[in-house]
């Protein structure tokens, strides 16, 4: 998918690509602005975060014909170093008052664009570092440590947002808010059965099988000022369509990929009224069966070899009003 790179010229084919950037900043902050106020859904028990500590990998991509220069001429005159922007990211960090990665963003991207009148247009995006709060014992058992944190490896928001200037104003153009590398197992109650049977299909129908799946979501806000995070109630946490993804898994009996990202598309949607789309992208990582013929429903499953399947699929609110 796109969102990092090369989305940009969907609005206009004469105009060439040309943009420049700084891509993999890395910004650690502590005792950030705590998010709270979220409007607490059925499947998550998520309703904010301490920000204690909060990182993100951030690129930032610069657009403006009077760039071109820099690349016909050899005329630097215009060029704001990247070694720069890196610079201006890591400052903005500490004067940053709000919650979010999209408000950081466009925090950011605001301030370079009133920075260098120069720059047309400004694309900032994020992968967030995720930390998790660490129990340690407490007065009342286990609680959340307030100073330890575990390095984590498991999925992480994202966020995209692009600026524009319209009637010289700092305008969103494009917004996008995501969660990235889910990994999901479920040990049973997905089948996969009822696809083409020809002289190209080895693979055996499965009534029940254990299904992995990495899967990337991606979310466009109605009005993409909601995604700032400056109302709260209005703001989609990661976190919480992260257990929206895993509590979908759990209860539906799918019969494919395809079928499980569209009930879990259905059920972000339905939450959230204040999206206009959702989208997706999954992996199929299901491991192998070498043995069936343990007592109950126990296996032995092997990893599987490449290649690997693939889907991607976007969904609006029309796919919830057709049903
Ligand atoms: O959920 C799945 N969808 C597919 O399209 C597919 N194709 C395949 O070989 N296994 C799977 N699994």
């Amino acid at each position: 998918m796109s969102h990092s790179n090369e989305r940009d010229d969907d609005r206009g084919t004469e105009r060439r690509t040309m943009n420049y950037g700084k891509e993999k900043v890395a910004v650690y902050r502590t005792y950030a602005t705590p998010l709270e106020g979220i409007r607490p859904i059925p499947e998550s028990s998520f309703e904010g975060r301490d920000n204690v500590l909060f990182g993100l990998e951030v690129r930032v991509q610069f657009e403006g014909e009077e760039f071109l220069p820099s690349f016909s001429e050899a005329d630097n005159s215009k060029v704001v170093a990247t070694d720069s922007m890196k610079n201006f990211v890591l400052h903005q960090a500490g004067e940053y008052e709000g919650a979010t990665a999209e408000g950081f963003l466009h925090f950011v991207g605001r301030e370079f664009l009133d920075t260098y009148p120069h720059v047309e247009r400004v694309k900032m995006s994020a992968t967030e570092f995720p930390f998790d709060e660490r129990p340690v014992p407490g007065e009342d058992g286990f609680e959340p440590s307030d100073l330890v944190f575990r390095v984590s490896d498991d999925e992480s928001a994202f966020g995209e947002v692009y600026l524009d200037r319209v009637d010289g104003e700092p305008t969103i153009a494009e917004q996008t808010s995501g969660v990235t590398d889910i990994e999901l197992v479920k040990v049973k109650g997905n089948s996969f059965t009822g696809y083409i049977q020809d002289e190209y299909t080895t693979l055996p129908e499965r009534e029940d099988r254990a299904l992995y799946i990495s899967l990337d979501v991606f979310w466009e806000y109605e009005d993409p000022e909601d995604a700032l995070g400056e109302e709260p109630e209005r703001y989609v946490p990661a976190e919480q369509v992260r257990d929206i993804a895993q509590v979908v898994f759990d209860e539906v009996d799918s019969n494919s990929i395809q079928d499980l990202i569209y009930r879990i598309g259905l059920r972000v949607l339905e939450r959230y009224p204040q999206l206009e789309s959702v989208e997706f992208e999954a992996n199929n990582r299901t491991w192998i069966e070498v043995r069936d013929d343990l007592e109950g429903d126990a296996k032995v499953l092997r990893e599987p070899p490449r290649p690997t399947g693939y889907q991607q699929f976007s969904m609006d609110r029309s796919d919830l009003e057709e049903r």
